[in-house]
């Protein structure tokens, strides 16, 4: 997306060929800092340590990950230990897993001298198909938010309003984002739209990637407690929600920041329409039952008990805002049972929460 109206990526070939770079995200809102990657070891802390973060851009970082291994090491051996290391960073988006083993398939039969030249490519690959996708995601989800746009209208109000949980805009992917690529398509044919923004607690990632990237791009938004979602809805204020996913079960069961099923369960009562932006990377074809398989990350509990910010000088400070001693817990991610989602907004079009509804897009994996 554009930043100061200068193209951006969240991930791009480093100029001279031998590293990537990468925008800081542990630095947004109030700061705008790129790291070069140059080794396996610094692709696998970016991702550990959520430099960078969401399910795409976890996948894309992983390849790149491993064009960085091979070029130090490009064995047979070498190459499974960057995928073991790089698998080992962060346990929910499947996007990882799915990446690594696309690696994999093109390095795997070929010649170790090949195996840098390809590897490169196949990332590289991965991150313009992630542009791509994403972009048709927005297409399919512009058409719901015209749509209710159009009722809005017709009730006489002067904007359609859009919830959504964490940041699954295009710092969560290589561009466009998932949730937010709808948005911004809507937006940029002139759709009045103003988007909630979930706060998304312990790691603020609506409060200072979702509301950075909409500011940069102009959209209107409200920053909001994540416990407020809920009253919106009870009054009108909410057309629609719209959530990315870090993994989504072949029966529609999604697995998305914490406190994403507690939305969708405010959505279901409100008569809410819950819609996930879904990129087919993203779907776990070998689990059914999201509550039960999903491996939910837990984190160090100072993301809970500390919170960063700029104080009053305009100085970035981390804070305690829990007492001394009090224990707290960290978990990452929940799952929404697909009964509560009212459709899965993919690159090849919307469908329901369903084994048959995924099936009439992805009939390859019926
Ligand atoms: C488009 S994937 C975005 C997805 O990833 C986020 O998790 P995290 O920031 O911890 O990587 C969140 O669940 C978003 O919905």
């Amino acid at each position: 997306m554009k930043i100061n109206g200068t193209p951006t990526r969240t991930i791009w070939p480093a100029a001279d060929g031998q590293a990537v770079e990468i925008i800081d995200q542990t630095r947004l809102p109030h700061e705008f800092v790129t790291v070069r990657l140059e080794t396996l070891a610094d692709a696998a802390h970016a991702i550990k340590a959520m430099l960078v973060r969401g399910a795409p851009l976890i996948g894309a970082t992983a390849a790149y990950g491993m064009a960085l291994a091979a070029k130090a090491n490009p064995s047979d051996l070498a190459l499974t230990v960057s995928y073991n290391v790089l698998h080992s960073t962060r346990p929910t988006a499947i996007n990882l897993k799915w990446a690594l083993d696309e690696m994999i398939k093109a390095l795997g039969g070929i010649p170790e001298s090949d195996r840098v030249a390809v590897a490169w490519q196949r990332a590289a690959e991965i991150a313009d198909e992630d542009v791509a996708i994403n972009s048709a995601i927005g297409d399919n989800g512009a058409k719901l938010i015209k749509a209710a746009w159009d009722q809005a209208k017709a009730r006489g109000a002067t904007q359609v309003n859009v919830l959504t949980h964490c940041n699954a805009g295009w710092l969560a992917t290589v561009d466009w984002g998932t949730a937010l690529a709808p948005v911004y398509k809507a937006f940029d044919a002139g759709i009045p739209v103003h988007v909630w923004v979930d706060e998304t607690r312990p790691r603020n990632q609506g409060a200072s990637l979702t509301a950075r990237e909409l500011n940069w791009h102009g959209v209107p938004h409200t920053v909001i407690a994540d416990n407020t979602g809920g009253h919106l809805m009870q009054h009108g204020m909410v057309d629609l929600c719209i959530v990315g996913t870090d993994r989504t079960t072949r029966l529609g069961d999604v697995c998305n920041k914490i406190g994403t099923y507690l939305k969708a369960l405010a959505a279901k009562d409100n008569n809410v329409p819950f819609y996930v932006a879904l990129p087919s990377p993203t779907i776990d074809w070998t689990v059914a039952d999201g509550v039960k398989e999903i491996p939910i990350e837990e984190r160090d509990v100072t993301e809970q008990t500390h919170m960063t910010g700029k104080n009053a000088d305009g100085a970035i400070v981390t804070v305690q805002v829990t007492p001394d001693g009090s224990p707290a817990g960290n978990w990452g991610f929940d799952v929404t049972p697909a009964r509560l989602v009212t459709g899965l907004i993919t690159e090849r079009g919307v469908c329901p929460a369903s084994p048959e509804g995924l099936a009439t897009l992805f009939p390859e994996h019926a």
